[in-house]
Protein backbone atom coordinates (compact mmCIF):
# COMPACT_ATOMS: atom_id res chain seq x y z
CA UNK A 1 0.00 0.00 0.00
CA UNK A 2 1.91 3.00 -0.79
CA UNK A 3 1.17 6.67 0.00
CA UNK A 4 -0.86 8.75 -2.74
CA UNK A 5 1.73 10.96 -4.86
CA UNK A 6 0.94 12.88 -8.07
CA UNK A 7 4.12 11.32 -9.55
CA UNK A 8 3.65 7.47 -8.38
CA UNK A 9 -0.33 7.90 -9.53
CA UNK A 10 0.02 9.82 -12.83
CA UNK A 11 -0.17 6.30 -15.07
CA UNK A 12 -3.51 6.46 -13.38
CA UNK A 13 -4.92 9.94 -13.38
CA UNK A 14 -4.67 12.78 -11.41
CA UNK A 15 -4.32 13.46 -7.44
CA UNK A 16 -6.73 16.59 -5.97
CA UNK A 17 -4.36 17.88 -3.98
CA UNK A 18 -1.98 21.10 -3.42
CA UNK A 19 1.70 19.16 -3.32
CA UNK A 20 3.23 20.25 -6.21
CA UNK A 21 0.30 22.18 -7.64
CA UNK A 22 0.18 25.75 -9.61
CA UNK A 23 -0.95 28.19 -7.05
CA UNK A 24 -0.73 31.52 -7.48
CA UNK A 25 -3.32 34.29 -5.67
CA UNK A 26 -6.49 35.67 -7.09
CA UNK A 27 -9.43 38.03 -6.20
CA UNK A 28 -7.32 40.88 -5.16
CA UNK A 29 -5.12 38.19 -3.04
CA UNK A 30 -8.25 37.11 -0.94
CA UNK A 31 -7.78 33.35 -2.28
CA UNK A 32 -5.24 30.96 -3.35
CA UNK A 33 -5.99 29.38 -6.92
CA UNK A 34 -4.25 25.53 -6.52
CA UNK A 35 -4.61 25.74 -10.09
CA UNK A 36 -5.79 22.53 -12.83
CA UNK A 37 -5.17 19.94 -10.40
CA UNK A 38 -7.09 17.69 -13.33
CA UNK A 39 -9.24 17.17 -16.18
CA UNK A 40 -12.72 16.41 -16.14
CA UNK A 41 -13.06 14.30 -19.77
CA UNK A 42 -16.36 13.26 -19.37
CA UNK A 43 -18.20 14.57 -23.01
CA UNK A 44 -17.33 11.33 -25.50
CA UNK A 45 -20.19 10.21 -27.29
CA UNK A 46 -22.52 13.68 -26.21
CA UNK A 47 -21.66 12.96 -22.48
CA UNK A 48 -22.43 15.38 -19.63
CA UNK A 49 -20.34 16.14 -16.73
CA UNK A 50 -21.99 15.36 -13.59
CA UNK A 51 -21.45 16.43 -9.97
CA UNK A 52 -22.66 13.55 -7.25
CA UNK A 53 -22.24 13.22 -3.99
CA UNK A 54 -21.34 9.48 -2.37
CA UNK A 55 -22.01 9.49 1.11
CA UNK A 56 -20.07 6.01 2.32
CA UNK A 57 -22.27 5.24 5.70
CA UNK A 58 -18.89 3.62 6.59
CA UNK A 59 -15.20 2.17 5.80
CA UNK A 60 -15.97 -0.35 2.99
CA UNK A 61 -12.21 -2.19 2.73
CA UNK A 62 -13.43 -5.33 1.59
CA UNK A 63 -11.25 -8.21 2.44
CA UNK A 64 -11.07 -9.89 -0.69
CA UNK A 65 -11.05 -8.03 -4.52
CA UNK A 66 -13.40 -9.96 -6.65
CA UNK A 67 -13.71 -7.06 -9.70
CA UNK A 68 -12.15 -4.25 -11.13
CA UNK A 69 -14.47 -1.75 -13.70
CA UNK A 70 -13.46 0.97 -15.91
CA UNK A 71 -15.51 4.16 -18.10
CA UNK A 72 -14.25 3.87 -21.13
CA UNK A 73 -15.95 7.27 -22.04
CA UNK A 74 -15.00 9.18 -18.92
CA UNK A 75 -12.92 10.06 -15.99
CA UNK A 76 -13.97 9.92 -12.59
CA UNK A 77 -13.22 12.27 -9.82
CA UNK A 78 -13.72 11.37 -6.07
CA UNK A 79 -12.93 14.30 -3.91
CA UNK A 80 -13.28 14.05 -0.04
CA UNK A 81 -15.89 16.64 1.71
CA UNK A 82 -14.33 16.25 4.87
CA UNK A 83 -11.14 14.30 6.51
CA UNK A 84 -11.92 10.73 4.65
CA UNK A 85 -9.40 8.45 3.59
CA UNK A 86 -10.00 6.16 0.59
CA UNK A 87 -8.02 3.61 -1.15
CA UNK A 88 -7.38 3.70 -4.77
CA UNK A 89 -6.58 0.09 -6.28
CA UNK A 90 -5.90 0.80 -9.82
CA UNK A 91 -4.40 -0.86 -12.97
CA UNK A 92 -3.33 1.07 -16.01
CA UNK A 93 -5.94 1.61 -18.82
CA UNK A 94 -5.58 -1.42 -21.48
CA UNK A 95 -6.63 -4.76 -21.52
CA UNK A 96 -8.20 -6.71 -18.66
CA UNK A 97 -5.93 -6.21 -15.43
CA UNK A 98 -4.26 -9.21 -14.28
CA UNK A 99 -3.88 -9.44 -10.19
CA UNK A 100 0.33 -8.86 -10.82
CA UNK A 101 -0.92 -5.55 -12.29
CA UNK A 102 -2.71 -3.97 -9.46
CA UNK A 103 -1.54 -0.87 -7.43
CA UNK A 104 -3.28 0.09 -4.34
CA UNK A 105 -2.81 3.92 -3.31
CA UNK A 106 -3.91 5.55 0.62
CA UNK A 107 -5.17 8.75 0.91
CA UNK A 108 -4.38 11.25 3.79
CA UNK A 109 -7.62 11.85 4.03
CA UNK A 110 -7.58 15.00 2.21
CA UNK A 111 -6.52 14.46 -1.17
CA UNK A 112 -8.95 13.65 -3.98
CA UNK A 113 -8.14 11.43 -7.58
CA UNK A 114 -9.48 11.70 -10.63
CA UNK A 115 -9.44 8.19 -12.63
CA UNK A 116 -8.19 8.77 -16.11
CA UNK A 117 -10.73 7.94 -19.05
CA UNK A 118 -10.19 3.69 -19.33
CA UNK A 119 -7.81 3.66 -15.74
CA UNK A 120 -8.90 -0.25 -14.23
CA UNK A 121 -10.12 0.98 -10.36
CA UNK A 122 -12.01 -1.16 -7.69
CA UNK A 123 -15.51 0.89 -6.80
CA UNK A 124 -14.67 3.26 -4.73
CA UNK A 125 -12.96 2.24 -1.08
CA UNK A 126 -12.94 4.29 2.51
CA UNK A 127 -11.00 3.50 5.67
CA UNK A 128 -14.07 6.12 7.01
CA UNK A 129 -17.53 7.10 6.52
CA UNK A 130 -17.77 10.34 5.23
CA UNK A 131 -18.87 12.30 1.52
CA UNK A 132 -17.34 12.64 -1.65
CA UNK A 133 -17.65 14.86 -4.68
CA UNK A 134 -17.82 12.54 -7.78
CA UNK A 135 -17.78 14.15 -11.03
CA UNK A 136 -18.40 11.69 -13.56
CA UNK A 137 -20.35 11.36 -16.98
CA UNK A 138 -24.13 10.41 -17.77
CA UNK A 139 -24.73 9.84 -20.82
CA UNK A 140 -27.35 11.60 -23.53
CA UNK A 141 -30.95 11.80 -22.21
CA UNK A 142 -30.54 9.88 -19.38
CA UNK A 143 -29.50 10.93 -16.00
CA UNK A 144 -27.16 8.59 -14.95
CA UNK A 145 -25.90 5.71 -17.39
CA UNK A 146 -22.97 4.86 -15.98
CA UNK A 147 -20.55 3.69 -18.66
CA UNK A 148 -18.65 0.91 -17.01
CA UNK A 149 -17.47 -2.82 -17.50
CA UNK A 150 -16.85 -4.79 -14.64
CA UNK A 151 -14.22 -8.06 -14.53
CA UNK A 152 -13.77 -10.37 -12.60
CA UNK A 153 -9.84 -11.27 -11.10
CA UNK A 154 -9.01 -14.98 -11.80
CA UNK A 155 -7.40 -14.76 -8.09
CA UNK A 156 -8.75 -12.45 -5.17
CA UNK A 157 -6.12 -11.11 -3.59
CA UNK A 158 -6.11 -10.35 -0.35
CA UNK A 159 -6.51 -6.76 0.99
CA UNK A 160 -5.34 -7.26 5.04
CA UNK A 161 -4.80 -4.95 7.64
CA UNK A 162 -1.76 -4.76 8.98
CA UNK A 163 -1.98 -4.55 12.84
CA UNK A 164 1.41 -2.90 13.01
CA UNK A 165 -0.26 0.40 11.22
CA UNK A 166 -3.96 1.46 10.19
CA UNK A 167 -2.93 1.43 6.66
CA UNK A 168 -4.03 -1.34 5.33
CA UNK A 169 -0.85 -3.52 3.70
CA UNK A 170 -1.68 -5.04 0.40
CA UNK A 171 -0.92 -8.07 -0.34
CA UNK A 172 -1.21 -10.21 -3.29
N1 LIG B 1 -20.95 3.14 -9.76
C1 LIG B 1 -20.50 4.27 -9.34
O1 LIG B 1 -21.16 5.27 -9.40
N2 LIG B 1 -19.23 4.30 -8.81
C2 LIG B 1 -18.16 3.49 -9.33
O2 LIG B 1 -17.94 3.84 -10.69
C3 LIG B 1 -16.92 3.71 -8.50
O3 LIG B 1 -15.80 3.82 -9.06
O4 LIG B 1 -17.10 3.72 -7.24
NI1 LIG C 1 -15.84 3.91 -11.17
Amino acid sequence: MAPLTREAFLPFGDVIDDTGATVFPTNDGTALRIHELGIADCQADGGRTLFSIFRMRQASLPDTIRLMERHPLSSQAFVPLGIVRLVALVAQAGSRPEVSELQAFVTNGRQGVNYRRGTWHHPLITLDPGDFLVVDRAGPGAAFTQDYEEVALAATPRLALNAASPIPEYKS
